[in-house]
């Protein structure tokens, strides 16, 4: 089973406009819970653009499927993270300027830092999963830093879906096969939505989480938010 996650940062990004507390976060939150979601995501940035680091604190109290925490292991990340104690940190390597995530981990470059990070989390508990492009040897780095999991960082799926959905789906395909050969559990996420997340689960083994938010949010603005989660766990199953 693939387990589906919303991220809600949209919600908090349209809660940010115009101050105030509508849509309240928190509330949403439960209602994709209620709607069907098995997990809530988030991705707080330093400069809280999108979800705040008090959003953070206050969807702990309510969240009753899986919590992951996305984001850069900066102090401030992992001292929220630690304190919070998600069911799942994924780490990713986005500069505080970048409008959204943009790339996945150098895991060889990085392993050192990746390790003792990771090696943190595992110790409170923490599931960690860490962003990573679909690159056999960042798959083998990933391995060597001992993460959970990783997640497959689908842009490039997602972009090149429409022109041609095999040569698209290849190297994710043999990414997703090196993780298994080597005991890593695998999440994908960025720019999946309803044409392509059903080719993406049907052709990656063992896929076992899926994280979404702009399109799905975007869906949710035709179809309702219920509706929209219910197309989307249609796709998964
Ligand atoms: C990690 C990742 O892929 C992202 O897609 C990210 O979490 C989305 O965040 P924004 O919605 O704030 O761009
Ligand atoms: N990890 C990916 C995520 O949480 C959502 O990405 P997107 O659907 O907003 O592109």
């Amino acid at each position: 089973m693939t387990k589906l996650s919303v991220n809600i940062n949209k919600i908090a990004t349209l809660r940010n406009a115009r101050g105030g507390d509508r849509p309240n976060v928190v509330q949403v939150a439960k209602d994709c819970e209620r709607f069907g979601a098995q997990g809530i995501t988030v991705h707080p940035r330093p400069d809280e653009r999108h979800i705040r680091f008090q959003d953070v604190y206050d969807l702990k109290q309510i969240v009753t499927t899986e919590f992951n925490i996305e984001g850069n292991p900066t102090p401030d990340f992992l001292k929220l993270v630690k304190a919070v104690k998600p069911e799942q940190a994924t780490l990713v390597p986005d500069a505080p300027d970048a409008i959204t995530s943009n790339a996945g981990w150098d895991t060889i470059r990085h392993k050192d830092f990746l390790t003792d990070v990771i090696l943190e989390l595992k110790e409170l508990g923490i599931r960690t999963s860490i962003f990573v492009d679909p690159d056999e040897a960042m798959v083998e780095g990933a391995a060597l830093v001992k993460t959970d999991r990783i997640e497959l960082y689908t842009e490039a799926y997602a972009s090149h879906y429409h022109q041609n959905r095999e040569a698209a789906i290849a190297p994710y395909a043999r990414a997703a096969q090196k993780a298994q050969e080597l005991g890593l559990g695998l999440n994908a996420g960025h720019d999946l939505d309803l044409d392509n997340l059903q080719y993406l689960k049907n052709n990656l083994v063992s896929l076992e989480e899926v994280s979404i938010g702009h399109a799905l949010i975007c869906d949710a603005l035709y179809f309702g938010l219920e509706n929209t989660i219910q197309l989307y766990l249609r796709q998964l199953k």
